[in-house]
This record gives structure tokens, C-alpha cells and sequence, in this order.
């Protein structure tokens, strides 16, 4: 006992000091003699006394052995001890003495500390290493965590966002404070689960789409945001993270893509598939609520001619600004496309037979009457148009109404071109612009 550094020393049941080793003589700053016989706080330190067993005497009463660690000074030099206590009862289970036991645990802490600074320094690495954006908020909503992405993201350096709470991180996403996808990690609310799109659940991890207007300097920018709880080691959720990945590219060639499929590349009018995507929704409007509507197909007049008399590209001229011409003569609820070729079509919604007339006699002055402009000269070209136009007729298919605009049209050619011929459901109307 006197041989070994740790703290040795027994008490009796009272707290008389029955012995105690050198090293306990060191922190006591006395001799044995003076130890022994006595109640130890009434030889040490009163904050010493404190911190060697009063913390575990309800325990060492009932009979049970305890451990805990405490700081202690001795010798002038701050020591981390891990202190036992092992209670000893007689045969009738009265307590007798104690037997405690200090070991210093200083150097094995220092060693623990500093593995957890390495370790809580590489991790900070890896943070800032990830390509992605993220951060991390605990319990209280404070930041914990921000890596140099969200801070190249937001403009945002670290120290100025680590350790805010009050939403200050959401400020540079929306600029505004607001709760935003983390917080549904801490409480479900459907209100905010709807700001944002195809949001998807995968056990207690979140991932949505969302628009954040403050993003690239007020510009805006689209982010593909993940979330998932902090758990301590119980399990139990102390905070939320985030990792965001800005998609604002990707959803730009998303829609240049979408555009490009929708798009004739000549004339930037829908092209025919994607008017029949349109056409058809309108259409299945139509049958629901039998509200009037007109189809109407276009051709341009001896257009062989102005590709043969001025060549191709002057051709290609000509077709752009005739779409354009149409395009500047309706609304933005009419649906125009190219057809194919020289032949454009369009779907006019609520539209009834005497507007049908008047909106596609427009259409024909507007071009007949524009001079285009080419390399070549002034060209000016004229349009047969086919019409059809339904207020509560009985269901038919688009094709159909297609065919019967078709055959107006062939028949606007039949009569002399640079005319609108109109099908009121098998009465045939005609308007004549020569
Ligand atoms: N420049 C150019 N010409 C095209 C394009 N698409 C079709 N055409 C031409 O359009 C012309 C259509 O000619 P036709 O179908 O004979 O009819 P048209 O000369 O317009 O005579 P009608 O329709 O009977 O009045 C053809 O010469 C095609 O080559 C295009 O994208 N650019």
C-alpha cells in the first residue's frame, strides 16, 4: 500500500480515517499520524473532501460500491482521479469501513483528449472536403456545422454562422428567418413538407427539391437538399444536418431539353408532337365542358415557288416570319405549331364560330399584307387556312377534327388560295379574301 502511487485510504463507517498510504499523505499535505482517528474533512481541504467521497456517501450507506472522477491537486499539480470506494459489512450487514482506492487518470484523459481532437480534427476535414454543401444545427437550432461548400454557396464564411441559432443560416437560402426542411427531422408539418418538390422519405432520411430566391445573389437557385438526425450515442436525436447540392445546371438543361423536345428549331414554335400533347388536354377540356373551340390548319400558298424563285434560306426567312406573324396575331391561349413543312396548325380555345372566322381572316390579312424582308428582295407570300369549329357537338376524335380542318384547307386551295373555308360541324361557311 505505502509502495503504490495511487490513493490508498480507509474510513470507518463515521469517516474516521483508519489508515492511508504516502500518496494520500501528499494530497492531504500531512503526515499519517495526523490522519489517523480523525474525520477527513476536518483534516483536508474542504473542497478536496468535498470531491473525494461525499458525492457517493447515500450510495456507500445503502451498502454499494461506487466509482467517480474528480480533479484534485496535488502536490500544486491538477490530477484527473478515478476514485472507488468499496464498502465492507459485517456479518449483519452493518457497515464497518470503507475502502477507497484513487487511481490518477490525468496522463490516460490527456491521451483520450487529444485522440478526440484528432479525430474531431479529420472529420473537419472530411467536412470541407465534400464537394457538397453541409450543415448541421443541434437540439436548439444552432449551427454546429458548416462546411467551406455552404459557406462558397451562401458567401458565408464559418465564423460568421457557427453557433447561431433563431434560423440566422436560413437567411442566406431565402432571406428571410423561417423553418425550413431540417426541421421536419424534429416535428412532421405537411404545410412546410409542401414549399418543396418530389419530396421523398427513406427511413428517417429527407430529400426534396426547392427553389432558394436569396441563393447566387438574389437569382436564385434550384438545390437538391437531404436530411437526416444527429443522434447521440443513446440514440436520441439532438440535431439535425443537411447536405445541399445546387442543381440550378442541371434543371436549366432539364428545361433546355424539355424545350428542345416541344420545339420546332426553325421557326421556335411548338412542334407537331407537342401540340398534340397540348392539343389533346385541350381537347379532353372540350368534351367535359362542350365550351366552343376551333381548329385550324394553315398552308402557305405556291411555297415552292418563293423556294425555287429565291432559294432555300430566303424559303427558310419566309417560314419564320410568317410563324411569327401568327404568333404576334393570337392569344396566349391559342395553340400554334408547326405542323411540318409549310403547314402550321392551331388550336383555339373558347372560341366560337363567328370568332373562329374574324381570328383566322386576321391571321390571312397580317401575311398577305406583310412585306418580308431577304437578301433577295421583298417577298410577300399568302395563306390558305382550313377551319373547323365545334360548340356542343358530339364527341369525335382530335385526328378527326384534323381531317375535317384538312379538308377545308384543300378545299381554300380548290377555290383559289389566300382564303379562310370553315366547317360549322357540316355547314361549310366561307370567307373569301381574294
Ligand atoms: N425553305 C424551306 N422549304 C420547305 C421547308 N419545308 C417544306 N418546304 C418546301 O415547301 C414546299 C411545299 O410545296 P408544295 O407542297 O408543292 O406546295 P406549294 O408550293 O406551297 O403549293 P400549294 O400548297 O399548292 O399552294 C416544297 O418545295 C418544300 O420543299 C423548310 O423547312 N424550308
Amino acid at each position: 500500500m505505502d509502495a503504490i502511487g495511487d490513493l490508498v485510504w480507509l474510513q470507518d463507517a463515521r469517516g474516521l480515517c483508519l489508515d492511508a498510504n504516502p500518496a494520500f499523505e501528499r494530497l492531504a499535505q500531512t503526515e499519517r499520524s495526523r490522519l489517523l482517528g480523525r474525520r477527513l474533512e476536518d483534516v483536508l481541504d474542504p473542497g478536496v473532501a468535498g470531491n473525494l467521497w461525499q458525492p457517493d456517501w447515500p450510495a456507500l450507506q445503502g451498502g454499494r460500491a461506487c466509482t467517480h472522477e474528480t480533479w484534485l491537486t496535488i502536490e500544486d499539480v491538477p490530477r484527473l482521479c478515478e476514485i472507488t470506494h468499496i464498502p465492507q459489512r459485517d456479518s449483519a450487514g452493518t457497515l464497518v469501513q470503507i475502502q477507497s482506492l484513487g487511481r490518477d487518470i490525468t496522463q490516460r484523459h490527456q491521451r483520450i483528449e487529444q485522440s478526440l481532437r484528432d479525430s474531431q480534427r479529420q472529420l473537419a476535414d472530411v467536412i470541407d472536403f465534400l464537394p457538397d454543401a453541409l450543415l448541421a444545427i443541434d437540439r436548439d437550432k444552432r449551427v454546429i456545422i458548416w462546411n467551406k461548400a455552404v459557406a462558397k454557396l451562401t458567401g458565408i464564411p464559418p465564423e460568421a454562422m457557427l453557433g447561431r441559432g433563431d434560423y440566422a443560416y436560413t437567411v442566406p437560402f431565402y432571406g428571410e428567418r423561417r423553418p425550413q426542411l431540417m426541421d421536419l427531422v424534429f416535428q412532421s408539418d405537411t404545410d412546410l413538407e409542401r414549399r418543396y418538390a418530389h419530396v421523398t422519405r427513406e427511413g428517417d432520411t429527407l430529400t426534396a427539391e426547392g427553389f432558394c430566391n436569396a441563393l447566387h445573389d438574389g437569382h436564385g437557385a434550384w438545390i437538391l437538399a437531404r436530411v437526416a438526425p444527429l443522434r447521440d450515442a443513446a440514440g436520441q436525436v439532438v440535431g439535425a444536418m443537411e447536405i445541399i447540392r445546387d442543381i440550378t445546371d442541371s434543371k436549366r438543361l432539364e428545361e433546355d431539353l424539355r424545350q428542345l423536345t416541344r420545339l420546332d428549331p426553325l421557326t421556335q414554335l411548338f412542334n407537331r408532337r407537342y401540340f398534340f400533347t397540348l392539343a389533346e388536354q385541350e381537347y379532353q377540356r372540350f368534351l367535359r365542358y362542350h365550351h366552343p373551340m376551333a381548329l385550324c390548319m394553315i398552308d402557305i400558298d405556291h411555297f415552292k415557288s418563293v423556294n425555287d424563285r429565291y432559294g432555300h434560306l430566303v424559303g427558310d426567312t419566309v417560314l419564320c416570319i410568317v410563324a411569327q406573324t401568327l404568333h404576334d396575331n393570337l392569344r396566349q391561349v391559342d395553340i400554334l405549331a408547326r405542323y411540318g413543312g409549310e403547314e402550321f396548325v392551331i388550336l383555339l380555345p373558347e372560341t366560337d364560330l363567328q370568332t373562329a372566322c374574324a381570328s383566322t381572316e386576321r391571321l390571312r390579312v397580317a401575311v398577305a399584307e406583310r412585306r418580308i424582308e431577304t437578301p433577295s428582295g421583298p417577298v410577300s407570300v399568302t395563306l390558305s387556312l382550313g377551319v373547323v369549329a365545334i360548340a356542343d357537338g358530339p364527341a369525335m376524335t382530335l385526328e378527326r377534327l384534323l381531317d375535317a380542318a384538312d379538308q377545308m384547307l384543300y378545299r381554300a386551295k380548290q377555290a383559289g388560295r389566300n382564303r379562310v373555308e370553315i366547317w360549322d360541324l357540316g355547314r361549310s361557311m366561307e370567307s373569301d379574301g381574294d
